[in-house]
C-alpha cells in the first residue's frame, strides 16, 4: 500500500490502531484458549468420559491432521485470493463450528457410546484445527496491514501475547468453569470463539473503511495499488533449498514439539508426579478479579501498574532520569504489594496443577517482548536459540528424571524462559532470511511442518504414557496409583537435543550466507 502524504487514513490514528489490535487479537485469544484448555481437563476426561491417555492424546493430536496435509497452504491461497476479511470469517467460522461439535459430542448429543463421543469430538477438533492456524496467519496479516510503519514489533508481540493469555487462562480456569464436568468448560470455550468472531465482524467495518480511504488516496494521487505476492510453489522450492531456512524451519518443528505438547500434559504431570491438586479447596484460592473481596485492592494495583507502565513508555527525551526511576519504582512496588497481598492464594495456586502450569504461557507474555527488544537492539538471535534449546533440555530432564519439587519448579521456569527466548529470536530471524514478498509462504511452510511435530507428540505422549504404565492402568484409574511420567517426558529431551544441533547448524549457515542473525535489527553484515 502506498501512503498518501496529503490526507490521513484511520490507520494514522494511534487510538484506532489499538482498537483494531484488540478487535483482531480476540480471535487469537479464543482459538489459543480452545487449542490448549483440554490440558486442565485431562483428569476429568478420564474420570467422567472414561478416556485413556492415548485417547486424550488422539483427540488433541488430530487437531493438526488437516494442517499436516496442506490446510495452512490452502488457507494462505484463499487469503491471497479472497482477502483477509473473507478468509478470517471463513476460517474463524470453521473453528467455531468445530468447537460447537466438540461440545455437542462431549455432551453425548450424537450418541452416548464412548467411541461415538470420542470420534465426534475428534471430528470437531479437526475442523477447529483447520481454522486455528489460518486464523493465526489472518490475524498477523491484519496487524501488519495496520501497524506497518508504526509500532509493528510491539503490536505483533501483543497479538501473540493475547494468544498466550488465552492458553494460560484456558488451562488455569477450565476446571473451575466446568465445576466437575467437561461439557460446560468446552461450551464456554466454544462460546468465546463465537464472541470473538463478533469482534472480528466489527473489525471488518474498520478494514472496509481503511481500504476505501487508501483507494481514494491512491486515486487522488494517481498511484497504483501495490499488489501483494500470491503463494507460488516455485517460492516453496526456493525456500526449502535455502539451508538457513531449512534449519530454522526444522528447529520450529523440534522446539515447538518439545513445548506445546508438553503444555497439554503439564497439569496432569504435576498432579501425578508431585501430588499437586486438580481442584482448589472449596471456596479458597479462587481469586480472579471479579466477585472477590479483594476486588477494590486489585483495581488499585491494576491502576497503579498501568500508570507506571504508561509513564515508563514516555520517550526518554521527554522524561528526566528521576522520572524514569519513579516509573520503575511504582511498577516494582505494585508488583510486590500485589504478590504480598495474594500470598495465601498464590501458595494454594503453586500446589495446583492447572494453575501452576498456566504460569508457563503467562510468563512468556512478559518475557517475549523483553527478549524481542534484546534481539532488536543487540542481535545474537542464533545464540539465543541455542540457549533456549539448552533450557528446554534442562526443563525436561528436571521434570522427568528427578523427583524433587524444587527442581520441578525450576524446570517449569526454565521451560517458560525457553518458550519466550526461542520465539522472540526465531520469528524476526525468518524475516531476515526470507524476502518480504515470500514471508507468507515461509510462515505457511513452517506452520505446516510444525504441525507434523505437534501431531506426533500430542498423541505420542499420551500413547507412551499408557504404554509405560501398562501394568498399573487399572489401579491408576481406580485412584490407587499415579501415572509415571518419566519416559514420556524424557522422550522430549530428544527434541531439545535436536534443537541445539539445528541452532548450531543455523548459526554456521548464517556465517556463510550472511543474513546477520547475530546482528541487531537493521544492521547488515559486511
Ligand atoms: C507465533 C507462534 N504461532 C504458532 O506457532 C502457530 N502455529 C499457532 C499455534 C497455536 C498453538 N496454541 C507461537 O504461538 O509461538
Amino acid at each position: 500500500m502506498k501512503k498518501d502524504t496529503s490526507g490521513k487514513t484511520w490507520k494514522d490514528s494511534v487510538a484506532l490502531r489499538w482498537v483494531v489490535l484488540i478487535l483482531v487479537s480476540g480471535l487469537m485469544f479464543s482459538t489459543y484458549w480452545f487449542q490448549d484448555f483440554f490440558s486442565g481437563l485431562k483428569g476429568l476426561m478420564e474420570s467422567e468420559l472414561g478416556f485413556t491417555s492415548e485417547e486424550f492424546g488422539r483427540l488433541i493430536g488430530f487437531t493438526t491432521i488437516a494442517n499436516m496435509f496442506g490446510m495452512i497452504i490452502v488457507g494462505g491461497i484463499i487469503l491471497d485470493k479472497w482477502g483477509l476479511r473473507l478468509a478470517g470469517l471463513l476460517f474463524g467460522g470453521l473453528a467455531a463450528v468445530g468447537a460447537v461439535i466438540v461440545a455437542l459430542g462431549s455432551a453425548g448429543f450424537f450418541g452416548e457410546d464412548k467411541s461415538v463421543m470420542l470420534n465426534t469430538m475428534i471430528l470437531g477438533r479437526i475442523m477447529f484445527g483447520s481454522g486455528l492456524e489460518v486464523v493465526c496467519v489472518v490475524c498477523t496479516r491484519a496487524v501488519v496491514k495496520w501497524f506497518k510503519g508504526y509500532e509493528l514489533a510491539l503490536a505483533m508481540a501483543i497479538n501473540v501475547g493475547f494468544g498466550r493469555l488465552g492458553t494460560a487462562l484456558g488451562m488455569a480456569l477450565s476446571v473451575d468453569i466446568g465445576k466437575g464436568f467437561v461439557t460446560p468448560a468446552i461450551s464456554f470455550a466454544a462460546t468465546l470463539i463465537g464472541l470473538t468472531l463478533i469482534m472480528f465482524l466489527i473489525y471488518i467495518v474498520f478494514d472496509i473503511k481503511l481500504d476505501r480511504q487508501v483507494k481514494g488516496q491512491n486515486a487522488g494521487n494517481n498511484l497504483e495499488e501495490e499488489e501483494e505476492e500470491d503463494f507460488r510453489f516455485s517460492d516453496l522450492i526456493k525456500l526449502i533449498t535455502n539451508s538457513s531456512f531449512l534449519y530454522i524451519a526444522l528447529l520450529c518443528v523440534t522446539f515447538y514439539a518439545g513445548v506445546f505438547p508438553f503444555i497439554q500434559y503439564a497439569p496432569d504431570l504435576l498432579v501425578n508426579k508431585f501430588g499437586f491438586s486438580y481442584n482448589l479447596p472449596e471456596g479458597q484460592g479462587n481469586f480472579i478479579l471479579f466477585g472477590s473481596t479483594n476486588f477494590g485492592n486489585t483495581m488499585v494495583y491494576v491502576g497503579l501498574f498501568i500508570f507506571g507502565l504508561a509513564f515508563s513508555m514516555i520517550p526518554s527525551k521527554r522524561k528526566t532520569a528521576a522520572g524514569k526511576m519513579l516509573a520503575y519504582l511504582v511498577i516494582f512496588a505494585v508488583f510486590y504489594a500485589a504478590i504480598y497481598s495474594m500470598r495465601d492464594t498464590l501458595s494454594l495456586w503453586l500446589q495446583n496443577g492447572p494453575k501452576t502450569a498456566s504460569l508457563i504461557p503467562l510468563g512468556t507474555i512478559l518475557f517475549t517482548p523483553i527478549f524481542g527488544n534484546y534481539v532488536d537492539k543487540k542481535g545474537k538471535a542464533a545464540s539465543l536459540m541455542i540457549l533456549g534449546s539448552f533450557l528446554l533440555i534442562f526443563a525436561h530432564i528436571s521434570l522427568s528424571v528427578f523427583n524433587n519439587v524444587i527442581l520441578g519448579y525450576l524446570g517449569l521456569v526454565s521451560l517458560g524462559v525457553a518458550f519466550s527466548l526461542v520465539p522472540a529470536a526465531m520469528w524476526p530471524s525468518v524475516a531476515k532470511i526470507v524476502a518480504e514478498k515470500r514471508l507468507g509462504t515461509a510462515y505457511a511452510t513452517m506452520f505446516t511442518l510444525q504441525n507434523w511435530g505437534l501431531g506426533l507428540f500430542f498423541w505420542g505422549i499420551g500413547a507412551v504414557l499408557d504404554l509405560a504404565n501398562k501394568q498399573n492402568l487399572e489401579a491408576i484409574r481406580a485412584g490407587e496409583m499415579m501415572y509415571d511420567y518419566t519416559i514420556p517426558v524424557l522422550m522430549l529431551v530428544v527434541c531439545g537435543v535436536v534443537s541445539i544441533f539445528l541452532s548450531f547448524l543455523l548459526k554456521k549457515a548464517d556465517r556463510r550466507q550472511k543474513y546477520g542473525l547475530e546482528l541487531p535489527s537493521g544492521q547488515k553484515p559486511e
